[in-house]
């Protein structure tokens, strides 16, 4: 695993768009895996920027997106549909139709994993696959205990992931208990893997994943199987290593 060490936040974005740029500026047919979260949001900005500039064209851009909620309308403030729309797919040029998240209200939520999974297939699997980590290791929403050979599924949300993503919603109760996300076998068909960390909050799990041992109790340590995964990480996460 490469480890790029930021100074803070605001470097870790910097430095992370500015690899998606040079990548999407190479191949303007990039498929792009992208993440929701607080992380990647300052990369989502400066991505917005360099488009404003005119320094970005995402017309012939896809992306998938790794995760939804289940039971939460794509047009619910906190669906992350509406998260996607909101930080970066309208405020530039990518084409709707080539923009993917899985339907967390679909009739049949095993039929849309399936389909989900179809979809990777077919449009990528990603070129650029972006991650965050949660602090139990999760990557998407693949809990501690899920297969490393996981394709899309519905997960139960464990309590700790509820609470540390309670701060969007009103309330701790608000937050669904459940989810559709890529597996851990999805996402490690990515080309490529960019995994950021940011916060004292990450400092725990990114000692833990630097120390190399793959388990299946946490998730994220499967990166260490894939040949092209760069972990961004700013000192406040990188401190207890
Ligand atoms: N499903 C998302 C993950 O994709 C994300 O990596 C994680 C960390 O979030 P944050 O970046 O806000 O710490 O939160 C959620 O659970």
């Amino acid at each position: 695993m490469n480890v790029i060490v930021a100074a803070d936040y605001e470097d870790l974005s910097a430095i992370t768009a500015k690899i998606i740029a040079e990548k999407v500026r190479k191949n303007p047919r990039i498929v792009l895996g992208l993440a929701t979260g607080s992380t990647p949001l300052g990369t989502y900005n400066e991505l917005v920027e360099a488009y404003q500039q005119k320094q970005l064209d995402f017309s012939q851009v896809s992306s998938l997106n790794l995760d939804e909620y289940i039971g939460l309308d794509p047009d619910h403030p906190q669906s992350y549909h509406v998260f996607m729309k909101k930080h970066l797919f309208n405020h530039i040029n990518i084409d709707e139709k080539n923009t993917f998240i899985p339907d967390g209200l679909a009739a049949n939520l095993h039929e849309e994993c399936r389909r989900y999974e179809e979809i990777i297939s077919q449009i990528g699997p990603p070129d650029l696959q972006l991650l965050g980590i949660g602090e139990n290791g999760h990557i998407g929403f693949n809990e501690p205990g899920t297969p490393f050979n996981s394709f899309t599924h519905i997960v139960d949300l464990a309590a700790s992931t509820r609470e540390a993503n309670a701060r969007f919603f009103h309330s701790f109760e608000e937050v669904p208990n459940q989810a559709i996300t890529m597996g851990i076998g999805s996402i490690l068909r990515s080309s490529e893997i960019l995994l950021l960390a940011s916060g004292k909050r990450k400092a725990a799990a990114i000692k833990r994943l630097l120390k190399g041992e793959t388990d299946e109790q946490f998730p994220a340590s499967v990166l260490s199987e894939h040949p092209n995964v760069t972990l961004i990480v700013d000192e406040d996460a990188y401190q207890e290593t």
